[in-house]
């Protein structure tokens, strides 16, 4: 019996993961992870680490964060209390989507979840207080490669659905885009 089923969406790689509920008179199951099923939405790497973020504020943004290759993941975020508005930004040097971004909203009832492939900046922002996030991450942490973008960039034009009432101080420093930046190459 499958799990998920898939969408696959304007940005080569990035995928809508239908996570299906097993319920019944207690409740409901759902998987947050299945090597075999996930291999035809692309994930073909163990998950090397499980991330939890809880984002206390409505209209708080985290993000856009990716990591440099040797180091580049994937990620399959899904949100397990609340509602989130999560945004991938393809960074692929060469990519016809090249800093496009595209979003989705994920939330506790929707049981969507985002599939976001290498070279692509994820990040998102809190439709509800206290908002829960469960990451799959395909690569461990890489502090020495850790990269991101200013969510606010112009150059990027992410239209956030709310005002942004919080970022950390080291989102808000990411410096803006210039014409330099010619993305990654995997
Ligand atoms: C990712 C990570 C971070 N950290 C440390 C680094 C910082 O001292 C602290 C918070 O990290 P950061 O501010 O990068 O966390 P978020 O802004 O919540 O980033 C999260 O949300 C955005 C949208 C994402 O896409 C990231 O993958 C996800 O980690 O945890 C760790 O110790 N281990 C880890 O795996």
């Amino acid at each position: 019996m499958s799990c998920f089923s898939f969408t696959a969406l304007p940005i080569k790689g990035l995928c809508r993961v239908q996570r299906e509920h097993i319920g019944d008179s207690r409740g409901f199951l759902s998987r947050l992870f299945c090597v075999d099923e996930l291999r035809a939405a692309g994930w073909e790497h163990p998950v090397a680490q499980i991330n939890h973020t809880y984002t206390a504020r409505r209209g708080t943004v985290r993000g856009m964060h990716f990591q440099h290759p040797p180091h580049a993941e994937m990620k399959l975020v899904s949100c397990v209390r609340g509602e989130v508005w999560d945004v991938a930004i393809d960074l692929r040097a060469g990519s016809p989507t090249f800093l496009h971004w595209y979003a989705e909203h994920l939330s506790e009832e929707n049981g969507s979840a985002l599939l976001i492939p290498e070279g692509c900046a994820h990040g998102f922002q809190s439709l509800t207080d206290d908002a829960e996030l469960i990451y799959c991450h395909s690569m461990a942490y890489a502090p020495q490669a850790e990269g991101g973008l200013n969510p606010l960039d112009g150059r990027l034009g992410v239209s956030w659905p709310l005002e942004v009432v919080e970022m950390s101080a080291r989102d808000s420093a990411h410096p803006m885009l210039d014409s330099q930046f010619k993305g990654l190459t995997l």
